[in-house]
């Protein structure tokens, strides 16, 4: 497919190709505010591929915040490895940016799909932008394998939009030049501020007691991790009859089959499908807490004022654990069941985890982001100023 490339669009404007790669749910929620902003700019042709990463969840996240892909990549054989997953996108990704020349490609966080179009860009020596950049774990394997995806893009970036100065500071330590880097906000927060300024419905079935909000997917709970802490929230449950669990579960057969063996069957435990995004800003905002040990949960429920328990040891966003309204609980039975029996009991814990903060963005990170663009890909070299591409320090 070739899209003939206006050079000018005005004398003095050039036109650049912004090509987008998604593969995930959370990918399309937090690319959707930066692709809108992007398309109304004159200077900027958008296109949009998705990696065939996630398709049980890609396509309705996708109609939901009206982005029509102009290219979806199938895969015929088995994909289910990263690695399988990874080559087959390199190629593909490969060809596409062969035909289409783009002047960028940009991909969000730490998936598969990131990655391989990182190294797409790389060897078609195309300019790459990472959104979501910065962030990281002491260990390379955890979380796995999207530690190592992170710090292998960061290596052939040209633009890092790092949610958080603390973000921007682990680029730094990692010898990126400065002045590769802005700390954007995360577009996460953009999407959830005008969701819920829509005042989205509560789903129909959600309970009408103190409510447990439950998401729980991640590679390293599978198996005994997640048994554990399962076991826990429902004898937590048993004991406690004011509260219920809403559970929107991943398809991964793995989170699937642990939580229908030890969660189902129970009244006021619901399992339910996976929710559109409108539902899950709603479930949120009407939860007693949220347990997760999702990443964008974790950034999401703070603005919104839920204390947050997560089921990891280590997580990359400790901004929220920091202003003490996001708790690493880890999934032993003694550590989740005593989390929830300590917000349950202690009221003034409750109360000071459960107040909105803003560590993860304003609402207006895209625009910083697509501001950007405009400088590093539009702007001639010397006209680049440095407000924006510059290191902020935590305030
Ligand atoms: C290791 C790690 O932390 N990696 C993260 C991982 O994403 P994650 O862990 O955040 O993944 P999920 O939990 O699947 O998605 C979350 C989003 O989905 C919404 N949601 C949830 C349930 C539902 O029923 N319906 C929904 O709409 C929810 O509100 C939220 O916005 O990859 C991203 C991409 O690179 C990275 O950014 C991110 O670092």
């Amino acid at each position: 497919m070739h899209h003939p490339r206006r050079e000018h669009f005005s004398q003095s404007t050039p036109v650049r190709t912004f090509v987008f790669v998604v593969g995930t749910r959370p990918e399309v929620i937090k690319v959707a505010p930066i692709v809108r902003r992007l398309r109304e700019a004159e200077w900027a042709v958008v296109r949009v591929v998705t990696s065939g990463q996630q398709s049980d969840l890609l396509d309705s996240t996708l109609a939901e915040f009206d982005l029509r892909p102009d290219l979806s990549i199938r895969h015929r054989s088995n994909c289910h490895t990263p690695a399988a997953l990874a080559s087959q996108l390199l190629r593909r990704l490969d060809r596409y940016c062969g035909q289409v020349r783009p002047d960028c490609v940009l991909a969000q966080g730490d998936t598969t799909t990131a990655y391989a179009a990182s190294i797409a860009a790389f060897y078609r020596k195309i300019a790459f932008v990472h959104v979501e950049a910065g962030l990281r774990t002491p260990s390379l394997d955890a979380p796995f394998p999207e530690e190592f995806h992170r710090r292998s893009i960061a290596v052939s970036t040209s633009l890092h939009c790092a949610p958080t100065s603390a973000a921007a500071q682990n680029l730094v330590r990692e010898n990126i030049a400065r002045e590769k880097i802005i700390v954007s906000g995360n577009t996460v927060i953009d999407s959830l501020l005008e969701v819920a300024a829509s005042k989205p419905a509560l789903p129909a079935d959600f309970p009408r007691l103190r409510t447990i909000l439950l998401t729980a997917h991640r590679r390293e709970n599978f198996g005994e991790p997640l048994r554990d802490a399962f076991t826990a929230i429902r004898a937590f449950v048993d004991l406690t009859p004011d509260v219920a669990v809403y559970f929107p579960v991943h398809p991964n057969p793995n989170a699937r089959e642990t939580a229908i063996e030890i969660l189902s069957g129970h009244p006021r435990i619901r399992l339910v499908d996976p929710l559109g995004y409108r539902d899950v800003v709603a479930a949120i905002q009407n939860a007693w807490c949220v347990v997760t040990d999702s990443g964008g949960l974790q950034e999401e429920a703070p603005a919104l004022g839920k204390p947050v328990l997560v089921l990891r040891d280590v997580t990359e966003r400790p901004e929220a654990v920091a202003s003490g309204v996001v708790e690493l609980v880890g999934t032993s039975r003694d550590q989740v069941f005593g989390a929830l029996s300590e917000l349950n009991k202690n009221s003034a814990k409750y109360t000071r985890m459960a107040r909105p903060v803003f560590p993860y963005g304003d609402g207006h990170a895209s625009k910083r982001i697509v501001e950007a663009l405009y400088r590093q890909f539009v702007l001639p070299p010397q006209m680049r100023s440095a407000e924006i591409i510059q290191l902020h320090h935590a305030s």
